[in-house]
């Protein structure tokens, strides 16, 4: 054990108090024994309301699962009461309207994909920040967006034929989102500027242009040989590049080589449920990448394809505009750092009474004090222009918990010197007294609102646990498709819209969580489009560049005005939990299968976080789908299992022969990793499938669900081992 700093009453880890003191401070304009001092006021102010708030959470869970208990026949008016009297629902305020300040343009006036990216992993990281464009190109001749069938297979050598049906693709693309006043992008041969104007020539006959002229922006090049045009729709830039000597520019009748679209506007660096961070070591990884990522300078060296790669931020996009003047656009996507919620403490700082402090607090002290850089400009690359600090808040359950984070920006910008409000705030809409007390949770951060966004992943896991002790819950599918669902995204909308958020604030959907199903992203994430969120999630850059096009289908904050006519979502419909209406009707391999499914995903992701420390894996299911798996979905399979534990559908016997053979189907699909450890060899010796067993057997007493004390235990507990 190393010995640890002592400073104003902190027990600080030496590596992130050396790293604080020497990496982070310098630049920032702040004073060490300052900073050290006022954390830990904040600290000793916020602890105690903090630990109020978790006593709160396990108070009224106890009182709905006793609720359940003596009231076996659910009466909806009958609960619906119970949940005002024991203040788990509140009474809406009335006509709450966020005033929030200097918010980014990609937050309050586009619409546009948001990335999510483990902040712990650089090389993803930087990927991540550098989404802001995207290779339309690449990204349909690289995934099944395009069709695998009919000689379009992908092998070592370029296939022409699928190349031609990506340009075909990126034409009809073309067609929709800059269409021509006459004839089509298809028959272009060239594409010239003259007198301010886009001229298209059509199979070197006919001459065509915009049917809006004013989307063409700027060029690069010359005006009659442009080598790139920038374009615009919807708010969104496309880049047409031309290049006659490039493999596909030569057989392209117009000499078009890609089109680059305008993809993550915004990345969540994620310092919560896709990253493994369990002590001091893994929060200086945590904190290190977004310091790198706020100074610029972060880089990785990293081999691919047998060619040793260096990566680092890219730099803005230069063009001149219709006038002649150079211009250039953001080359980076709008970094925002997710802080992890209030439930975790962390060992690598202890406060003066010997406890771990709370990682929120934490979080919102470092991720902030780090992203001073930016503010400072001190970057080599900007992040913020309107001097603001994005902070994704996670995981909080009702208004006291946004009033407390509230609070907790207000004292992070006392100590750091910063503008009240200059720490805006992400809601995550994802747990269910939140969602049931939306429009006052909004309220308690009006100033600072910049996003609501449905986490449904964790929002469905908590739906689960919450309503443990009423039923039996329907198949995971299943739940998806129930009325409570609906009636959460629909809310959300509905409130975010009633709140003022459209033009000032992101309304967002949650995550696609399929990285490989990318026919079926861009057929079905456009609903996130069309129910009028101007951000919806992605977890590739690939699947940034896809998403995108759906925002060139429809103008979403026109839609927003629409939508703000209609009938408000019901609150009663969100209280409806997805109980199995005739469990009796699933037969055992009903039952064996979703079992099994939930226990091949558990295991999968457990055995990597626990084992390698990785907080986000893509995990086959039993159908053999990669799914991106995080804490979020970790918590739906384990509480399903749960619930179902609970109410007899399975038995312990099960739930462990079940996790067994589930071992040995993720240790096979393993096989090809050396760092991998088998789980099957010896059960009771594997961390990892200990820790998943434990998180089932004893679902019902994990708070809210979360599956997070167990990981990190368990991650500690392999780390002292080996
Ligand atoms: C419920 C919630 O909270 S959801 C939010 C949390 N989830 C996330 O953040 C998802 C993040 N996504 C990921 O971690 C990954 O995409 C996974 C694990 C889901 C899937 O990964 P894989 O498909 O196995 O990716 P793989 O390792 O093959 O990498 C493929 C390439 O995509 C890039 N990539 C994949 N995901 C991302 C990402 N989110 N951001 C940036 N780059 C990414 C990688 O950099 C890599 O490119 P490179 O080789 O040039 O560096
Ligand atoms: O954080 C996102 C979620 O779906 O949970
Ligand atoms: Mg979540």
């Amino acid at each position: 054990m190393t010995t640890r700093i002592h400073h104003a009453g902190l027990a600080v880890d030496p590596s992130l108090y050396a790293f604080i003191n020497h990496q982070v401070i310098p630049g920032t304009g702040v004073d060490v024994e300052h900073f050290w001092q006022g954390f830990a006021k904040i600290v000793s102010e916020m602890t105690p309301i903090n630990r109020a708030l978790l006593v709160k959470r396990d108070d009224l869970q106890v009182q709905i699962d006793q609720y359940h208990q003596a009231h076996s026949n659910f009466d909806f008016e009958h609960y619906k009461q119970f949940l005002q009297q024991i203040g788990y629902l509140k009474e809406a305020p009335n006509d709450v309207t966020i005033s929030t300040q200097k918010v980014e343009p990609e937050i309050a006036n586009m619409a546009g994909p948001q990335l999510v990216v483990p902040v712990s992993n650089a090389r993803f990281a930087l990927n991540a920040a550098n989404a802001r464009w995207g290779s339309l190109y690449d990204a349909l001749y690289g995934t099944d967006a395009i069709s695998y069938e009919n000689g379009r297979e992908v092998g070592n050598a370029y296939n022409p034929v699928r190349g031609n049906a990506v340009i075909d693709f990126g034409r009809e693309f073309l067609d929709q989102a800059l269409p021509l006043s006459y004839g089509s992008h298809k028959d272009a041969s060239d594409y010239a500027i003259v007198d301010g104007k886009l001229i298209v020539t059509l199979n070197n006959v006919s001459q065509s242009g915009l049917q809006s002229p004013e989307q063409l922006v700027g060029y690069n090049g010359t005006k009659q040989q442009p080598k790139e045009l920038i374009l615009q729709n919807n708010g969104l830039h496309i880049i047409i590049q031309f290049d006659e000597n490039h493999q596909i520019g030569k057989q392209d009748s117009a000499h078009i080589k890609d089109v680059v679209l305008e993809s993550a506007l915004t990345t969540i660096m994620d310092c919560e449920d896709s990253v493994a961070a369990v002590d001091a070591e893994d929060k200086l990884g945590v904190y290190s990448n977004w310091l790198g990522l706020n100074k610029g300078d972060l880089s990785v060296e990293f081999e691919k394809g047998g060619k040793v790669l260096t990566r680092a931020l890219n730099p803005d996009k230069s063009y001149v505009d219709l006038s002649g003047k150079e211009q250039s656009l953001k080359g980076r996507s709008l970094m925002l750092v997710r802080n992890v919620g209030h439930l975790m403490t962390n060992p690598a700082i202890i406060d003066k009474n010997g406890d771990e402090i709370f990682e929120g607090i934490m979080d919102a002290v470092i991720t902030s004090l780090i992203a001073l850089h930016d503010l400072r400009g001190n970057g080599k690359a900007g992040n913020s222009r309107a001097d603001s600090i994005n902070i994704v808040k996670p995981k909080m359950h009702g208004p006291e918990e946004v009033a407390y984070a509230n609070t907790l920006f207000s004292k992070v910008e006392n100590l750091l010197n910063l503008p009240e409000n200059t720490l805006k705030m992400g809601i995550m809409d994802e747990e269910r007294r939140t969602s049931v007390n939306l429009a006052a949770c909004i309220f308690e951060a009006k100033e600072r609102v910049i996003f609501i966004n449905t986490g449904f992943l964790d929002r469905t896991g908590d739906e689960i646990h919450t309503s443990m002790l009423a039923g039996p819950m329907l198949p995971k599918e299943q739940i998806k498709a129930q009325k409570w669902i609906g009636a959460y995204e629909n809310n959300n909308v509905d409130v975010g819209l009633a709140c003022g958020l459209s033009g000032k604030a992101q309304i967002g959907k949650g995550m696609w969580p399929m990285p490989d199903e990318m026919a079926k992203m861009l057929a079905q994430k456009t609903a996130h489009v069309q129910s009028g969120a101007n951000t919806a999630w992605v977890p590739s850059p690939t699947a940034a560049t896809l998403h995108a096009l759906h925002y060139h289908q429809q103008d979403v904050f026109s839609l927003q005005q629409e939508i703000k006519q209609r009938v408000a979502a019901n609150v009663d419909d969100i209280l409806c939990p997805p109980l199995h209406p005739e469990p009796k009707s699933m037969t055992q391999d009903d039952i064996q299968n979703e079992l099994n499914n939930n226990a091949q995903g558990i295991l999968g992701y457990m055995v990597r976080w626990v084992e390698q420390g990785v907080g986000c894996s893509k995990v086959p299911d039993i159908n053999n789908i990669g799914l991106m798996e995080d804490r979020a979905t970790l918590r739906i399979s384990s509480q399903h299992m749960t619930n179902w534990l609970c109410h007899g559908i399975c038995n312990e016997k099960q739930i462990v022969d079940t996790l067994q053979a589930m071992a040995k189907v993720v240790d096979k699909q393993n096989e090809g990793d050396e760092n991998y450890r088998n789980m099957a060899d010896n059960y009771a010796q594997s961390v990892a499938f200990q820790a998943a067993l434990e998180l089932v057997l004893t679902g019902t007493k994990q708070p809210n669900g979360y599956t997070e004390p167990v990981l990190h235990r368990r991650r500690l507990e392999f780390k002292a081992a080996h």
